[in-house]
C-alpha cells in the first residue's frame, strides 16, 4: 500500500485544481517542514531499561504556531505522524484557527505499561522533544491512547526543564492544571454540531435515523452519547476488540458507564447488567460494523479502515469521519460512485483542536471560560465553517472533502503568499 502521506497528498492535488494559489505555495505544502525522530529510554518497574521510538512532526507554521496531538500506539511510525500533521495543517486552516499543523507519537502499547512506567515515558518524550515545541512554536495535545493525566505530566516536565510554569505549551490538560472546560468532550461535541447541521439539509429526523460508531474512546463515545440523547438510534458500536449490534438501538449511557479503556465493549455488554436490558443484541467484528445497513456510519478509531478492499460493502448513506484518515483516496472514489456522502475529518473532528485553541488562549490571558461559553463558541465555529464548506461543494459541484481542502487552501495560500520568499533562503524558527 502507498504511504499514508502520499495518499493524503492526493486530496491536496485534487483540491489544487479549484484554487488559484501560487506554484510556490502549493509546492511548499507538499512536504513537512520538520520531522524529529527520538529514542526515549525508560526505566521499567522491573529494573530493565527499554528504549521507545518517538516522533514529532511540524508540517506547516505559516498561519501560526503548529498544533496537534500525541498518539501512544503500537503502530505509530513516521509516515503516520507526518500524515496526521498534514491533516492538522488543513484542519486548522479550515476552521480559521491562527495555528499550523503538527503531530506526535510514540510506538508503544500503553495498555502494557504500569502507571509509573507511563509517567516516565511521557516525561521522557518531553525531555527528547523539548527544543522542538513551545507555547509560540508547537503546542501538543491528546490523541489516541493519551489523556489529560498524560498532558499534565508533559506540561509539568516542560515547566521543570525551562524552570517556568508553562501551561500554554500543551492543551487537553486536567482542569486543575489549566485545562479548559469542555476539552474532554470537544471532538465528539464538535462532530455532533456538524452532523446536525448537515442532516438538516437532508430533512433527516433523528428518530428515523440509524447510526453505527466504530471506536468508543474519547471521540466515539461522546458523539454516540450526544446522538443517543438527541433521539438517533445508535444500533452498533465497537472498540479494538470488536463490537455489539442491536437493531432496536443500544443503551449508550449504560454502556458508557461500564466501559473503561482496558475492558472490551463485548465483555462489558455481555457480562454486565447492560446485557440484561436488551435481548436481541449480537456481537460483531469491526469489519461487520462498517458494512452494516445504517443511515450514518461514524469511523472514530484509526486511519485506513475503509479501503478499496471493503468500500463496495459499505451500505451507509452518510459517513462522518470523526477519526483522522479512516478512508483511503481510492475508497473515497468508490464511495462517491455509490452516491455516499462523506463529510471529511478536517471538518468533522476539528472540535478537539478548536477547544484546544480556546485552552491556549485562556492559558495566555489568565481568564477562564465557562463550559457554556466554550460550547457556544465551538458551535458557532463548527457550523459557520461547515456551512461555508457545504456551499463551496454545491457551487463547484465537488465532494465535501475537496470543498474542505479548497476552503483551507484559500487561507493557506493567502498566508504563504503574504509571507513572501523568506522561507526559501532563511531557515525558519
Ligand atoms: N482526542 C481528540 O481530541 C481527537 C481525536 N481524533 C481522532 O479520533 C480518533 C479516535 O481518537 P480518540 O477517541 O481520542 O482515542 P481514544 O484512545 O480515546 O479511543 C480510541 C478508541 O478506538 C478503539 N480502537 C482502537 N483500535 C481499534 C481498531 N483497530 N478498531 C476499532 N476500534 C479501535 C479503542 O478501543 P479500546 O477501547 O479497546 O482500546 C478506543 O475505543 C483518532 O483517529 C484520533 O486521531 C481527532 C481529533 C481530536
Ligand atoms: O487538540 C489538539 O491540539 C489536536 C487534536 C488532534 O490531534 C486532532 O485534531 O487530530
Amino acid at each position: 500500500m502507498a504511504s499514508i502521506l502520499s495518499d493524503a497528498n492526493r486530496r491536496l492535488e485534487r483540491a489544487l485544481k479549484y484554487v488559484s494559489i501560487s506554484e510556490d505555495a502549493s509546492e511548499r505544502l507538499r512536504y513537512p517542514k520538520a520531522s524529529l525522530t527520538v529514542s526515549i529510554p525508560v526505566r521499567m518497574d522491573d529494573g530493565r531499561l527499554k528504549v521507545f521510538q518517538g516522533y514529532r512532526v511540524r508540517y506547516d507554521d505559516t498561519r501560526g504556531p503548529t498544533k496537534g496531538g500525541i498518539r501512544f500506539h503500537p503502530d505509530v511510525n513516521l509516515d503516520e505522524v507526518q500524515s496526521l500533521a498534514f491533516w492538522m495543517t488543513f484542519k486548522c486552516a479550515a476552521l480559521n484557527l491562527p495555528l499550523g499543523g503538527a503531530k506526535g507519537g510514540v510506538t508503544v502499547n500503553p495498555k502494557e505499561l504500569s502507571k509509573f512506567e507511563l509517567e516516565r515515558l511521557s516525561r521522557g518524550y518531553i525531555d527528547a522533544i523539548a527544543n522542538f515545541i513551545g507555547p509560540d512554536v508547537d503546542i501538543p495535545a491528546p490523541d489516541v491512547y493519551t489523556n489529560p493525566m498524560i498532558m499534565g505530566w508533559m506540561m509539568d516536565q516542560y515547566s521543570i526543564i525551562y524552570r517556568k510554569l508553562s501551561p500554554a505549551v500543551i492543551t487537553g490538560k486536567p482542569l486543575s492544571m489549566g485545562g479548559s472546560q469542555g476539552r474532554d468532550t470537544a471532538t465528539g461535541t464538535g462532530a455532533f454540531y456538524v452532523l446536525q447541521a448537515m442532516m438538516a439539509k437532508f430533512d433527516r429526523i433523528p428518530q428515523n435515523t440509524t447510526v453505527a460508531v466504530q471506536g468508543f474512546g474519547n471521540a466515539g463515545s461522546v458523539i454516540a452519547r450526544l446522538l443517543f440523547d438527541a433521539g438517533y438510534k445508535v444500533v452498533a458500536i465497537s472498540d479494538s476488540q470488536g463490537g455489539i449490534y442491536t437493531p432496536s438501538g443500544l443503551d449508550i449511557p449504560s454502556i458508557q458507564q461500564f466501559k473503561t479503556s482496558t475492558r472490551s465493549l463485548q465483555a462489558v455488554y455481555c457480562e454486565g447488567t447492560v446485557c440484561n436490558t436488551v435481548n436481541d443484541h449480537t456481537t460483531i467484528t469491526n469489519d461487520e460494523l462498517l458494512a452494516l445497513d445504517v443511515d450514518i456510519l461514524i469511523p472514530a478509531a484509526l486511519e485506513n479502515q475503509i479501503t478499496a478492499e471493503n468500500a463496495n460493502a459499505i451500505q451507509a448513506r452518510y459517513i462522518f469521519e470523526v477519526a483522522n484518515g479512516p478512508i483511503t483516496s481510492e475508497a473515497d472514489d468508490m464511495l462517491s460512485a455509490k452516491g455516499i456522502y462523506v463529510f471529511p475529518d478536517i471538518l468533522v473532528n476539528a472540535g478537539g483542536v478548536t477547544v484546544s485553541y480556546f485552552e491556549w488562549v485562556q492559558n495566555r490571558s489568565g481568564l477562564y471560560w465557562s463550559v457554556e461559553d466554550v460550547n457556544a463558541r465551538l458551535k458557532t465555529m463548527m457550523v459557520t465553517e461547515g456551512e461555508c464548506i457545504w456551499k463551496i461543494a454545491q457551487d463547484l459541484d465537488i465532494r465535501p472533502r475537496t470543498a474542505a481542502y479548497v476552503h483551507a487552501l484559500e487561507r493557506l495560500g493567502d498566508a504563504l503568499n503574504a509571507k513572501g520568499t523568506r522561507d526559501y533562503y532563511v531557515s525558519g524558527i
